[in-house]
């Protein structure tokens, strides 16, 4: 516990207005969280501003509050904490107020614009099987060892991040492995976290409609380099970067620690060869210094987990795992939940679940499955709504030129029209479909139906977009949607009909 006083000495030009010796016991800036002896945040979003929560988080015992603004009404007996610039104050509270969580266990984070949660999944199990306690940070969820948490952003605030890293060291964690999205780098939350190691895997096309500019898009992800490289209570920080992309030379460029590079194309550190991508796995060696060669047969598929092993195996030797620890869990992955996850309800045909959601995912993805397809592949998918407008057509475009049958459909609308976002994604379809047969079908369910219904014996039916995710986000309300169990109940439906 610290007195508001000890938080205002850390921001320069902090002024308490009320109690110095306010006790404070937690740090909120959601009102609905919000208890006996919170510090209030009051964040201007983008959507509302939290000063106009400030009766609800008095109502919830909220001790003090913390604003830039000096003219806030406050009821009675509440300490104000008046500060200039709010995200600065933020990063030099949180971290103090939890007693710095990331400096008692290693930590590394994983950026890039496709691959981070399975490289997360992947480190996180070789550094179990080594005997580590694990906490993971990313997408899909929260973990703790076996423990699930729910999660909201893949990499959430400065106030929520180093809460879960309070725990996660309380809870005896030795390591945590994190995604870091580019959101996180440019709004700094995971201010107050030396890193040991940090990941690149690659950078393409998303989010344009935050950054701008890939070269914007490109800058933020290179800050976590800036932040591994940075002095502090650590020692040995390492880079682990992916020399085949482009970008990877920008990383290596905000790195002044230790380098590890990866690659399939050209010469690097730890490098993938002999790669032979097959239904039931991708087969490969794996060339390091430590070790020599490591003949690998994987149970996941497609050259980007090849190069999403090499991520993770890059991170496992910067933190000095012991090779034969590597080789046995990397024999032993079968999956990430919803990447490239087979459906299985007794039909003839296979039905994959995937997450692509950037065109650099969808062609990865539909390359992948053509490696392995017998007969046709229908894809479904669809582009989310307020998000990155300008790679609606490229995927559909993709999709167009990479599926036989394309099913355009819906994909977490949000507050856009979803017949205005498939009028996007049709224009990039219709570019490139040629004579092969497309529909559109704005009810996802409805359009899952109809590629199971389509499906004939040994096709694949491919469902992009959602993975994981067991909702859909509507205008007004987020419903429960699960691409998996839809799917099984279109086989079920099918077979009833038959
Ligand atoms: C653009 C962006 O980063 N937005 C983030 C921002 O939201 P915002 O500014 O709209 O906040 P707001 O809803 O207006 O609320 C303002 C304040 O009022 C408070 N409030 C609100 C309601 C209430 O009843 N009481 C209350 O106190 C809120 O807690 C908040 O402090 O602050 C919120 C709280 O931290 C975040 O959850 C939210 O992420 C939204 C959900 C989001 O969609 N973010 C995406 C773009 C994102 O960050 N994605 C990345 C990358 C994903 C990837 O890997 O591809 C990620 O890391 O998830
Ligand atoms: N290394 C890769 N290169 C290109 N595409 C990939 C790669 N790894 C995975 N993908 C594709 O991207 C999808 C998302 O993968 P994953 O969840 O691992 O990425 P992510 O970076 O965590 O995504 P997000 O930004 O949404 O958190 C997968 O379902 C697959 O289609
Ligand atoms: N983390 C990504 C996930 C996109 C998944 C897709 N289902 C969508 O909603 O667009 C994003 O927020 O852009
Ligand atoms: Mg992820």
């Amino acid at each position: 516990m610290k007195t508001i006083n000890q938080l205002a000495e850390l921001v320069a030009g902090a002024e308490v207005i009320g109690n110095k010796e306010t006790v404070i016991t937690g740090i909120e800036h959601d009102s609905r969280k919000v208890e006996k002896g919170t510090l209030f945040v009051c964040i201007p979003g983008l959507h509302v501003d939290g000063h106009k929560f400030i009766p609800q988080a008095a109502a919830a015992g909220a001790a003090a509050i913390l604003t830039t603004r000096a003219d806030v009404a406050v009821p009675e007996g509440i300490a104000v904490l008046l500060v200039k610039d709010l995200t600065a104050a933020l990063d030099a509270i949180v971290p103090f107020f939890h007693d710095y969580p990331a400096r008692s266990m290693r930590v590394i984070g994983i950026t890039g614009t496709n691959g981070k949660t399975t490289t997360s999944y992947i480190t996180r199990a070789i550094l179990r099987e080594a005997g580590y306690k694990v906490g993971l940070i990313g997408t899909i969820q929260i973990m703790m060892e076996d423990e699930v948490f729910p999660i909201h952003n893949t990499t959430p605030d400065v106030v929520e991040l180093q809460h879960t890293l309070a725990i996660m060291r309380d809870k005896g964690m030795d390591y945590v492995v994190m995604e870091v999205s580019s959101h996180a780098l440019d709004q700094n939350r995971v201010a107050g976290i030396e890193f040991d190691t940090a990941v690149f895997t690659n950078l393409t096309q998303d989010h344009l409609d935050y950054h701008k500019t890939l070269e914007n898009y490109m800058l933020a992800k290179a800050k976590l380099f800036e932040a591994v490289s940075k002095d502090g209570v650590k020692q040995g920080k390492t880079a682990v970067v992916n020399i085949d992309d482009e970008a990877g030379k920008t990383m290596l460029e905000h790195a002044s620690c230790r380098h590890l590079t990866y690659a399939i194309n050209g010469e690097a550190d730890l490098r993938a060869t002999d790669v032979d991508v097959l239904a039931s796995g991708a087969n490969f060696t794996l060339n390091h210094a430590s070790f020599g060669k490591m003949a690998l047969k994987l149970h996941i598929t497609g050259i980007f987990n090849v190069y999403n092993v090499m991520s993770a195996v890059g991170a496992a030797l910067a933190e000095n795992i012991k090779p034969e620890i590597i080789e046995k869990v990397l024999q032993g992955f079968t999956s990430v939940p919803g990447r490239f996850e087979l459906v299985k309800a007794g039909q003839d045909f296979s039905i994959i679940v995937d997450y692509a959601h950037t065109p650099d995912g969808v062609e990865n993805v539909l390359r992948t499955a053509r490696e392995i397809a017998k007969k046709k592949i229908i894809a479904v998918f669809g582009c989310g709504g307020d998000r990155d407008r300008t790679k609606r057509p490229i995927m559909g475009r993709l999709a167009a030129q990479l599926a036989d049958v394309v099913i355009a459909t819906s994909d977490n609308p949000r507050s856009e029209d979803p017949e205005f976002i498939l009028s996007e994604v049709e224009a990039g379809v219709k570019e490139a479909i040629g004579s092969k047969h497309h529909e559109k079908i704005t009810d996802r369910r409805e359009a899952i139906f109809r590629a199971v219904e389509l499906a004939e014996k040994d096709d694949i039916v491919i469902i992009l977009g959602k993975g994981h995710e067991n909702y859909q986000i509507l205008k007004d309300e987020t419903i429960h949607f699960d691409d998996k169990e839809v799917a099984k109940e279109a086989v079920a439906a099918r077979k009833e009909e038959n």
